[in-house]
């Protein structure tokens, strides 16, 4: 078939599911006016809700793409399933056991397909397709490894400020980790832009789905590391269908405090380091007991003196503290067993003991609030010297003392206060919400008392942690995984994968940033990346006077083509920055206050971490590498937060005298306008000689950052300066077209596109026609608990009018069988039984019956 009529039939097929999407929305929406009673009203609600979620808009498009087995069996998959009036599938929802082999069929092993198809759409339309034919990949592997273009597309997409899913274009290895078994600490770790937060979020999706028996979006908690990390991710979820589950940076867990001290770095170390667990329980439990200089304490019965022994005490007070509970549950036996004992002592007047015992009792064991506990001990050399014990030398003990404010409400607290706080409140009161899943991303920054505050939510020790080692930077920057997964829980294994494809960052870019490896991260590999860019990375020499000028020149002309740029901005040349954008009055964005998006966002380094522009403006590489103690590393961070453009803005030497950044000649046409005049240096900088600017920047080759004089070849005698090269060309076409990078062992190639190209007529038109009694799933099937069984009714296809019509009757629903073994069987008894049963009495409308029988289908489909 022709590219025009594969289209055409195609989209005859979306409209077609998209009149029943529209009706079981419909049914959706009625539905819960028709339960039986109040309780299965808000049961029916609740479901509906979370269904209509997934399902999307009206407009969305109804599935992102289609497999074809080799018997010409035909099934798409889109976010949701869809089924026809007579409850036949149209479209499995991406997370079902039968959709599997879209993302997993491979050239070596496609499971049985013969094609796999790609959608790109505007909406509901069909704006191009792009076919995977496997029968080809064999032979074609080793001319034509590529990504492909559906892809490709997606990776090209201008970026919103918003994190989107990835269904359409989940890789085979991004699928194994998506899929990979609950009952583990899974740690992927993986360089920039490998994928690895959109894995995370889409396993969270995955397991909610296949394990809803075990597992709600209230079990799963999402930890980032700043609310504008949290703030970019949070809109993947809802947009799978995943409305509930709870997103929170790693800055929320503690009572409300009033934050906003600045520390030294020293104290900062000292406050994330684990030994300030042991120190705060011994502190903690140094307030409980009779002073050591008092060999008794009296309590006043009725008026009358009763007098208790140290030691009588403080065997109480041990035989409580070996009750496992929390400081308060403790107490509480503690009291228990001293009222007890001072009934005891006034055997005969037993009235009267509770109040002054109650005094004596605090006075033994008091109680606190966390910050008011930590307060005072911050406050008190002596309880910390007491508390430090062995552990601590006299200048860290020095480090934590600090003067209390005036009152409790008025103290400010500094972010390395909150994980201390955070873990008062556990030993105090214990945790109260704890979680079966935990995603821990940009894990490798934590502290050791950060990372503790995650662990004590676990209620089950699954966890999934993603990071990479080469961006960890800051106080506790890793070199290795070890240093994290000690503070983490073991009662499940600990499993480390690798994400090895690098889909954000074009190649041109990462070659300058790979080069940081050596020094930043020795022995982390670097990633492949899977794509050209459109231009190589710009320098731009400027002097102090002109870094700012030349900054948001650089922003505002990206921005005008409607890109996202961010200007990633060391502190010391924010002011600068800030104030060139207010003279040029430049509406902008600040990461600071979690706004992300099109246009100008100014962002630091640190902030950087996670997230991704069209665009970015990297001001000054050597200020950013005096930034952080592995400044390199947030160097590496800066280098790679753009999907298309990097702009490097910066004196010589860009980032010391010790490691020169290269920098490269005249960049690749634009149709933006000229940048601004480059600065006209009245003496040469900082070298004896400049570097030359005239050769094409992709012919000169950087220099390694490691090299002290590696620095590019001066130039010839009388040259002028060329600061950024030919000043029309500073930026790309804006509709340069990324080219496409073969890779060799890409991973997409395990299901390689062959040939790549929309509607190539070397494509043969799989078969679309036959529409088989049933699809059933490949008997390598995904590694879930439980086996999938044959999906019943069968999703067959009706063929669009285009096709050849459909050959078999649809099957008709079946009545619903009695409970079998299975999750699925027993939510379908329990939605016919409960709610059936009820609406027949009510004489229901059909359209309500509709949307009953409509999730019957669906959850037997996605069995
Ligand atoms: N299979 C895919 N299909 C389409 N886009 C993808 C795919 N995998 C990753 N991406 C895109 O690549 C970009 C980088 O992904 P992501 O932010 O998850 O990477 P990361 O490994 O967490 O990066 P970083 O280390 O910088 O935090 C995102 O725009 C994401 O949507």
């Amino acid at each position: 078939m022709e590219t025009a009529e594969v289209l055409a039939a195609e989209q005859k097929y979306f409209d077609h599911v998209s009149d029943h999407r529209e009706r079981m929305r419909r049914g959706l929406l009625e539905a819960p006016g028709a339960a039986a009673n109040a309780g299965a009203a808000m049961r029916l609600r609740k479901d509906a809700e979370a269904r209509l979620e997934r399902m999307g808009q009206p407009d969305d498009a109804v599935a992102v793409g289609r497999m074809d087995d080799e018997d010409g069996y035909v099934l798409y998959v889109g976010h949701s399933t869809i089924t026809d009036d007579n409850s036949e599938v149209l479209v499995v929802n991406w997370q079902a056991p039968a959709a599997a082999r879209y993302y997993t069929a491979t050239h070596a092993d496609t499971g049985g397909l013969a094609l796999k198809r790609t959608f790109e759409c505007s909406g509901n339309t069909i704006e191009s397709y792009s076919d995977v034919v496997f029968q080809q990949l064999a032979a074609a592997v080793a001319e034509l490894e590529a990504p492909g273009d559906a892809l490709l597309d997606d990776l090209n997409r201008d970026r919103t400020g918003q994190m989107q899913d990835i269904v359409r274009t989940i890789q085979a290895a991004q699928y194994d980790l998506i899929r990979a078994p609950l009952d583990q600490l899974l740690v992927i770790q993986g360089g920039p832009g490998t994928g690895k937060t959109a894995v995370a979020l889409h396993r969270v999706s995955w397991l909610l789905f296949n394990h809803r028996d075990a597992l709600s979006a209230a079990d799963v908690l999402i930890v980032g590391p700043s609310p504008t990390f949290t703030r970019y991710t949070r809109t993947v979820l809802p947009s799978l269908g995943d409305i509930s589950v709870v997103q929170r940076d790693i800055g929320q867990f503690h009572p409300p405090v009033r934050r906003g001290r600045t520390e030294g770095a020293g104290v900062v170390r000292l406050k994330g380091d684990g030994r300030l667990a042991g120190l705060l329980r011994r502190a903690l439990y140094d307030r409980v007991g009779v002073p050591a200089d008092q060999a008794a304490v009296e309590a006043h019965v009725d008026g009358r003196p009763v007098v208790f022994t140290a030691d009588e005490i403080n065997q109480i007070v041990a035989r409580s503290r070996q009750t496992p509970g929390s400081f308060t549950q403790q107490r509480q036996i503690f009291r228990s067993l001293m009222v007890n004992l001072g009934l005891d002592r006034a055997r005969e007047r037993r009235l009267g003991v509770r109040t002054p015992l109650d005094q004596l009792i605090e006075r033994i064991w008091p109680t606190f609030t966390a910050p008011a506990f930590l307060r005072e001990l911050y406050g008190s050399r002596d309880r910390l010297i007491a508390a430090a014990g062995e552990e601590f030398t006299a200048r860290e003990v020095a480090l934590l003392h600090r003067r209390p404010g005036e009152r409790i409400t008025e103290e400010i607290w500094s972010e390395a206060d909150l994980p201390l706080i955070d873990y008062l409140e556990s030993l105090l009161h214990g945790v109260e919400e704890r979680f079966a899943h935990i995603v821990v991303d940009e894990a490798q920054d934590l502290s050791p008392m950060q990372l503790r505050s995650i662990a004590a939510r676990s209620s089950t020790g699954s966890m999934t942690v993603v990071g990479d080692i080469a961006q960890s930077t800051g106080l506790w920057a890793r070199d290795d995984w070890d240093d994290i997964l000690e503070h983490l829980p073991a009662q499940l294994p600990q499993v480390t994968a690798e994400l090895r494809y690098g889909y954000r960052v074009p190649r041109q870019v990462f070659e300058l940033a790979e080069r940081l490896l050596p020094i930043a991260a020795p022995g982390i590999t670097a990633p492949q990346v899977v794509r050209d860019g459109p231009a190589d990375p710009v320098f731009r020499l400027v002097d102090d006077d002109s870094r700012a000028t030349v900054a948001v020149e650089a922003a505002m002309a990206h921005a005008s083509h409607g890109r996202s740029v961010a200007i990633i901005c060391p502190a010391v040349h924010r002011p600068a920055i800030e104030s060139e954008l207010a003279v040029r009055d430049v509406a902008w964005r600040a990461a600071s206050r979690s706004e992300l998006g099109q246009g100008v966002n100014l962002v630091s380094p640190h902030e950087a971490k996670g997230l991704e522009f069209d665009a970015t403006v990297v001001v000054e590489p050597k200020d950013i590498v005096a930034e952080d103690e592995r400044g390199h590393r947030l160097l590496y961070v800066a280098l790679t937060r753009t999907t298309r453009y990097l702009h490097v803005v910066g004196v010589l030497p860009m980032i010391g005298a010790a490691q020169p950044l290269s920098l490269s000649g005249p960049e690749q046409d634009d149709d933006l306008p000229p940048p601004v005049e480059p600065p006209a240096f009245s003496e040469p900088p900082v070298f004896s000689e400049p570097p030359v600017f005239s050769e094409p920047a992709s012919l000169v080759e950087p220099p390694s950052f490691g090299e002290v004089s590696s620095f590019v070849e001066p130039p010839s005698a009388g040259q002028p300066l060329s600061f950024g090269g030919d000043e029309d060309s500073d930026f790309p076409a804006a509709d340069h077209r990324e080219r496409e990078r073969p890779v060799s062992d890409f991973e997409a190639t395990r299901a390689i596109i062959v040939p790549s190209v929309v509607g190539t007529a070397s494509v043969p038109s799989p078969r679309v026609e036959v529409v088989p009694p049933e699809f059933r799933p490949p008997s390598a099937a995904p590694a879930v608990s439980t086996p999938p069984a044959p999906v019943s009714p069968a999703p067959t296809m009706p063929a669009p009018a285009a096709h050849t019509p459909v050959t078999s009757a649809p099957a008709a629903v079946a009545p619903p069988a009695p409970a079998r073994t299975g999750s699925l069987s027993a939510q379908i008894v329990e939605l016919v039984a409960a709610e059936l049963a009820g609406q027949v009495r009510e004489n229901v409308q059909p359209a309500q019956w509709r949307a009953v029988l409509d999730r019957v289908g669906e959850l037997l489909a996605d069995e």
